[in-house]
């Protein structure tokens, strides 16, 4: 198995310290960070905009792993390519044509992301999982850091799995939502390659061996 990429969510950092905290992750561990994009009408909850990622991409030493809950988000691809993000990820549940979507994201020099919500199928991807480098499976209904995982997620992450297998395609599996120590290991086991945490990493009592131990499994068995 590989190490899995880390990706602290700054949704859960403290927007009044948002330097400290990225430098925090620059220090860490961490593979990516997570920049979470809610609009208020995709999702019931509106987190920040263009500047702040923009302000983020200054500070951060580590690629953007920008996720868009937001509708249409077509009309802003170029916007936050120029902002600074390395992925993109757009909603399946937000996109008419995702397949072009999908192409215009890599056009822009991004990695290509689609996120499916707890209640959408694996399988509805299947047609355009050439034009995916990685797939985010929420892990609680997206909108708010702090709830509670779901946990049909495992199954979600062994189905795609199959299916990139028997497609013998690359792309990553990202898990979104409710993420921490005491399901980490089993969402590696399952398949995933990318762990987004906000809660678990920020609210720790030390946010940085937070990101170190998520990193660290698969932990052996205790005896
Ligand atoms: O996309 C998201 C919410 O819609 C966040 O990335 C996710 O909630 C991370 O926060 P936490 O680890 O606290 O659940
Ligand atoms: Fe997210």
């Amino acid at each position: 198995m590989n190490k899995p990429i880390i990706a602290p969510s700054i949704l859960a950092a403290d927007f009044a310290n948002l330097q400290r905290d990225i430098d925090l992750i620059n220090r860490s561990d961490a593979g990516w960070i997570h920049v979470d994009i809610m609009d208020g009408v995709f999702v019931p909850n509106i987190s920040f905009g263009l500047p702040i990622v923009d302000a983020v991409r200054r500070l951060a030493q580590k690629p953007l792993d920008v996720h868009l809950m937001i509708v249409q988000p077509e009309r802003y691809l170029e916007a936050f390519a120029r902002a600074g993000a390395a992925t993109i990820t757009v909603h399946y549940e937000a996109c008419t044509h995702l397949h072009r979507t999908l192409t215009q994201i890599r056009e822009l020099g991004c990695r290509a992301g689609v996120a499916l919500n707890p209640h959408t199928p694996v399988p509805l991807l299947e047609d355009v999982l050439e034009q995916i480098d990685q797939v985010l499976l929420m892990s609680v209904n997206p909108g708010f850091g702090g709830q509670t995982f779901i946990e049909h997620t495992y199954r979600k992450i062994a189905r795609l799995k199959h299916l990139l297998t028997t497609h013998r395609l690359p792309a990553l599996i990202e898990v979104d939502g409710g993420v921490g120590p005491d399901n980490a290991g089993r969402l590696l086991d399952a398949g995933a390659d990318v762990l987004v945490a906000g809660t678990s990493v920020f609210k720790a009592d030390d946010p940085m061996a937070a990101i170190r131990e998520l990193g660290e499994y698969p932990k052996p068995a205790l005896a």
